[in-house]
């Protein structure tokens, strides 16, 4: 590439960077937020669409565990505190994890969000819950969960993918840059923030999955899966909620490919959502890109931006 191309374009992000610029405010529930670097990969995503949206990202880590009812009575304080800055945030993520701990509480953060469209990005847990989330309130399945969380339900809407298990097959996770293919690209917000390719390669880290016994019944409540994996297509990569202004979950971890030139698409879309501004965007027809590695001029989406 270009390298005054390359300077015009670093020139003008750290400009913005330095600018006083209106800010954003977005409600992270995880489990690991009295350590923030666990979510380093997040937060410099959100910090790159909110700065090609010229914004300032200020991000809220909220302990999921204080938005479960528990917490009303063993810290009202916390808990009132938590729901305060969840519900006053203009878009919330709920990124990845494992385990059982706090997990109600982001069920109930993504039911919020689901019912008072607000821009939502779950990624692999997270988009993991909103499955859960969805079967419980929209299917009316009360004991839905995952088996990583809930063994003993009778309604696992996500369970373990049976070649990485540690047991059984000897495998630990499926790990590292996959291919998904788009399957459903009319519906697809991600497909057009992604510059309307026909796969995407993004990277992995997760045991567990969708069970796809299941997707069936909640794509007939709306939930739609537009992504799968390129070499069985049974494994659901991207879920989207039709009608809701920006509701979507990857099982992918797309910060892992953000850049501060090339933010990354399911970030970027959840900052023009929670700016009002998507619908502005691709009426403009602008295009985003793919995620690599490799920078190329051609890659860049135009900065400054006006929309
Ligand atoms: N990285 C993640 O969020 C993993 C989600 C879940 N614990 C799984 O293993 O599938």
């Amino acid at each position: 590439m270009e390298s005054s191309f390359f300077f015009a374009q670093w020139q003008n992000l750290t400009l913005r960077q330095e600018s006083p610029l209106p800010e954003i405010h977005i409600a992270l529930v995880g489990k690991y937020t009295r350590l923030q670097d666990s979510y380093l990969s997040v937060s410099k995503a959100i910090q790159h669409a909110a700065l090609y949206c010229k914004r300032k990202a200020r991000l809220h880590y909220i302990q999921a565990d204080l938005l479960e009812e528990t917490a009303r009575d063993i810290d009202p304080v916390k808990f009132h505190d938590s729901w305060q800055t969840m519900c006053s945030s203009q878009a919330l993520i709920v990124p990845g994890g494992f385990g059982q701990r706090g997990t109600e509480g982001m069920i109930t953060a993504i039911n919020w969000a689901r019912t008072h469209d607000m821009p939502f990005l779950g990624v692999c847990l997270g988009m993991q819950l909103a499955a859960v989330e969805f079967a419980r309130n929209k299917l009316g399945l009360a004991d839905a969960n995952s088996s990583e969380l809930q063994p003993e339900s009778s309604n696992h809407i996500i369970i373990e993918m049976p070649e990485f298990n540690p047991v059984t097959k000897g495998g630990t996770m499926r790990l590292g840059k996959r291919r998904t293919i788009f399957t459903n690209k009319e519906d697809s917000v991600l497909w057009k923030l992604y510059g309307k390719p026909d796969v995407i390669d993004e990277r992995h880290r997760h045991r567990y999955e969708i069970n796809p016994e299941y997707v069936t019944k909640l794509e007939s409540e709306g939930m739609q899966f537009v992504g799968c994996d390129i070499d069985t297509h049974q494994r659901m990569e991207i879920m989207e909620l039709k009608g809701h202004y920006y509701f979507v979950g990857c099982q992918y971890h797309p910060e892992y490919l953000t850049r501060p030139l090339k933010p990354s698409p399911p970030y970027l879309g959840l900052i023009l959502a929670a700016t009002h501004k998507l619908s502005s965007y691709f009426a403009q027809g602008n295009r985003t890109h793919s995620p690599s590695n490799s920078l190329q001029s051609s890659d860049f989406i135009s900065w400054p931006l006006e929309f």
